[in-house]
């Protein structure tokens, strides 16, 4: 049975159908989901645990009277766990740390004139919340992504909310990477905690961590709120995006569109190509390979709206992922390197025939908290740097003031603001009083 058959020219198409076979999914249906999550986020403001047992009941089937997962079950996890997993785990942990260390900033301290000496010093965000997705399935892996940072940055209070019942790898993740503040709530609810405190779940300063459109949209509302906190990006449903040209094989292409697609029904994958007979063959191994997979019904609706676009040439690939501006990328090409040249929107990319996802998902090094949506725009791939403040220090001797007073004077004449010049004039009067005087 023929599953997957959605082929498109690209240059057949006018420029609204084109708009529309770019469209995420989840850009169609918002408007209601907008609403529940407004609702869960009021209640949860409002009252507090009460809401959270109400949504979790509701919307996890989830009875409990504490949220909190107990000290001693977080180090039991290990004992839960088997050994090959743990090491797959510590793996990853140190590819993502030694990625994430060589993040760190290079300190500025320089002069810009005699005596006028400039900084910029890095300080951790205070306190942070992480939510770990689990809706579908746990996805463990993420704690690292979010822990691991956090941890170099040196963010002291480290919040983790993931539905319930929180999964032993979840814990046992959270535990090496020494987190200790676990919560088991979910969705809107989860996010609203975090924004705005509870009785048992404190507020905090920004909010990280992927999650579904229900996640995301509340991620969005409560850092649109005056006073409401900092969220990282929104990291919604997964998203991939194939170049691919003639040489590339079809069965690794149609694997890797898979694989994103089983994250859920709101993913969207999309392969761009110039080979029509590429495109034939990745239709074959798709429809071959996806009987395979477990995931068959959530695939198969993500499938409905995702693509296959036969394009003029690579050029013109290229100019429709910077276009789409996708979460991940994939240049299956003779060379791929050429073709990055050309990419200037999308958060992860992924170059050549051995270099599927799934390393970058779990453990090449790179994070796997990306900007979906098109915000690969303007947005980047979570990095150390989302987890601290740039803050600048300025320090002028008595010299390096009289040097720069001449300038300060003349500006803040031109711009009216006589009480700016007056603090340089004071301290020059003083000086001169001193020596001269
Ligand atoms: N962009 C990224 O960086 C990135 C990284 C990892 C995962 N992801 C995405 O994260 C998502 C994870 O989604 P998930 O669903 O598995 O887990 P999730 O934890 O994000 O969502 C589960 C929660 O959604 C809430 N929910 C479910 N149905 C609801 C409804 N009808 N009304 C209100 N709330 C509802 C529930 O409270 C539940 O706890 C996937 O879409 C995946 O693609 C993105
Ligand atoms: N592909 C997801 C980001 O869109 C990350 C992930 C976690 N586990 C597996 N995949
Ligand atoms: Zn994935």
């Amino acid at each position: 049975m023929q599953y997957f058959r959605n082929i498109v020219y690209w240059n057949k198409l006018n420029s609204n159908n084109q708009k529309k076979i770019l469209l995420r999914p989840i850009l169609k249906t918002n408007y209601s989901i907008k609403n529940t999550v407004q609702k869960i986020i009021e209640d949860v403001k409002n009252k507090g645990d009460k809401a959270l047992k109400k949504y979790s009941l509701l919307l996890d089937k989830y009875q409990d009277d504490t949220f909190q997962v107990l000290q001693e079950n977080i180090s039991r996890s290990s004992s839960d766990i088997s050994r090959e997993l743990k090491e797959a785990i510590v793996t990853a942990k140190n590819n993502i740390t030694c990625f994430h260390e060589a993040q760190k900033p290079l300190k500025i301290d320089i002069e810009t004139q005699i005596g006028v000496r400039c900084q910029q010093i890095h300080l951790p965000l205070n306190s942070i919340g992480i939510y770990i997705p689990s809706g579908i399935a746990p996805l463990f892996s993420t704690v690292l992504m979010l822990a691991i940072p956090a941890q170099i940055a040196g963010c002291k209070k480290i919040i983790l909310c993931s539905p319930p019942p929180i999964s032993k790898e979840v814990l046992y993740a959270a535990y090496i990477c020494g987190i200790k503040k676990i919560f088991q709530i979910g969705g809107a609810q989860a996010i609203a905690a975090l924004a705005f405190g509870t009785e048992t779940i404190p507020k905090v300063d920004k909010i990280f961590g992927p999650g579904n459109t229900y996640v995301t949209e509340a991620k969005l509302q409560v850092s649109s709120i005056f006073n409401g906190p900092a969220i990282d990006m929104l990291a919604g449903p997964s998203e991939l995006l194939v170049i691919a040209d003639h040489f590339a094989n079809p069965d690794f292409i149609a694997a890797d569109l898979l694989s994103q697609a089983e994250h859920g029904i709101s993913s969207q994958v999309i392969l761009l190509t110039p080979s029509e007979d590429l495109a034939q063959r990745v239709i074959i191994s798709i429809n071959e390979q996806l009987k395979k997979l477990t995931r068959l019904s959530e695939i198969l609706i993500a499938l409905k709206h995702s693509t296959i676009i036969i394009t003029e040439d690579l050029l013109q690939c290229a100019k429709i992922s910077n276009i789409y501006a996708p979460e991940h990328l994939i240049i299956q090409t003779k060379s791929p390197r050429k073709i990055l040249d050309y990419i200037f929107n999308a958060s992860s990319i992924f170059l050549g025939s051995w270099s599927p996802e799934s390393a970058g998902d779990y453990a090449s090094g790179t994070n796997h908290v990306l900007p979906t949506y098109g915000k690969s725009l303007t947005n980047s791939a979570l990095g150390l740097a989302d987890f601290q403040k740039r803050v600048l220090v300025q320090e002028l001797t008595s010299q390096g003031l009289i040097n720069l007073s001449n300038t300060l004077e003349i500006l803040s004449s031109a711009e009216k603001l006589e009480g700016h010049k007056n603090a340089v004039k004071v301290r020059i009067d003083f000086l001169k009083e001193k020596y001269n005087g």
